[in-house]
């Protein structure tokens, strides 16, 4: 075996000193910052990879900054159920969902999904704290439908959210805690609904005047012509965003949906970010480039209609 020469020991010191120093700036920017992060089933299906993640969120909270999870579990409801004999349907990127669906939408959302994340950030320390939309009033829903190839369509018990109450959710975070959340929610006659966990987390960002919203999924960012590589985008305003989205296929939808409400409602910065990628939300906000796509505030903000 070939011993490291001392040059050599020396170049990888000075780039370790640099990746630390070059945190510097962010760590002092972002203390205290209310950070949500989005984080979708399909990012998920790696067991190295949810270790990496719940790391990530345990550093951001021991750096200071204030994390906050949302999470999907779209690609796990579906194998549920399979796993069940219940033949499952999407119209418009959004799930049909029965009664007897919701009950599995449940289950798997907040009894799985939601434990899972829980129990491997609190493999490092007390911190993660799990809840729903439907604990201490977090998320009301209102029932929505979807218009699909111009009909409208009956979704079931889908939800949109029609009101957030973060008092719980600060209460957790101003105790140090890091709130993750699973995204059903009873309308006002309390009947549970699902809703998109995009949806919720860009509600939540605004509701929590947070200071970013981070999209974890399983592309690089958003693809202005999808599937055409070469058309990534690092940056974009909300103006740009609300021109492009009656252009964007189901799944990239209710993402940059979420990404332009919450900009507009005052979030400074959205991010959809590739979640294959280890430590991605560490780059996202640690390094002076970032990663994937960062939707900033237009000039002249588009009106309410645009979006
Ligand atoms: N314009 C686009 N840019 C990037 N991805 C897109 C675009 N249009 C559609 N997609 C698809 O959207 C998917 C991400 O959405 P989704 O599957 O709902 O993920 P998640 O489970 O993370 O919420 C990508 O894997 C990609 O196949
Ligand atoms: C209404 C609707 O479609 N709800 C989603 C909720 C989970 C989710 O949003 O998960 P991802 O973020 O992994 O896609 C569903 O049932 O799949």
């Amino acid at each position: 075996m070939s011993e490291t020469k001392p040059d050599d020991r020396l170049s990888t010191a000075a780039a370790k000193a640099s990746v630390l120093t070059e945190a510097l700036p962010w760590l002092e920017r972002f203390r205290g910052a209310t950070v949500v992060v989005k984080y979708g089933g399909n990012a998920m299906t790696d067991e190295k990879l949810k270790q990496a993640f719940a790391e990530d969120m345990v550093f951001l909270r021991l750096a200071g900054l204030r994390p906050v999870i949302v999470h999907g579990g779209g690609p796990q409801i579906t194998d549920m159920l399979e796993r069940l004999g219940m033949p499952g349907e999407f119209r418009g990127g959004l799930r049909v969902t029965s009664p007897e669906t919701m009950d599995v939408v449940r289950m798997v959302l907040v009894g799985q999904v939601g434990r899972e994340l829980v129990g491997l950030i609190n493999q490092h320390g007390p911190h993660a704290v799990g809840m729903s939309g439907e604990d201490a009033h977090l998320f009301t829903a209102r029932r929505r439908g979807a218009v699909v190839d111009g009909e409208p369509v009956d979704l079931g018990l889908v939800g949109d959210v029609e009101s957030v109450n973060p008092a719980a959710v600060l209460d957790l975070i101003e105790t140090g805690r890091i709130p993750v959340i699973s995204t059903v929610a009873p309308d006002a006659d309390g009947v549970v609904h699902n809703v998109n966990a995009d949806t919720a987390a860009g509600a939540l960002a605004v509701a929590l005047d947070a200071e970013k919203l981070v999209v974890l999924t399983d592309v690089e960012g958003l693809y202005t012509d999808w599937p055409d590589r070469e058309s990534l985008v690092s940056r974009l305003d909300t103006e740009r965003l609300a021109e492009l989205l009656p252009t964007l296929s189901s799944g990239m939808v209710p993402k940059m949906e979420a990404c332009l409400q919450a900009v507009t409602g005052g979030v400074p910065r959205a991010h959809v970010i590739d979640g294959r990628l280890a430590h991605s939300v560490l780059l996202e906000v640690f390094t002076s480039e970032g990663i994937g796509t960062m939707v900033v505030p237009a000039e002249h903000p588009p009106r309410k209609d645009d979006a």
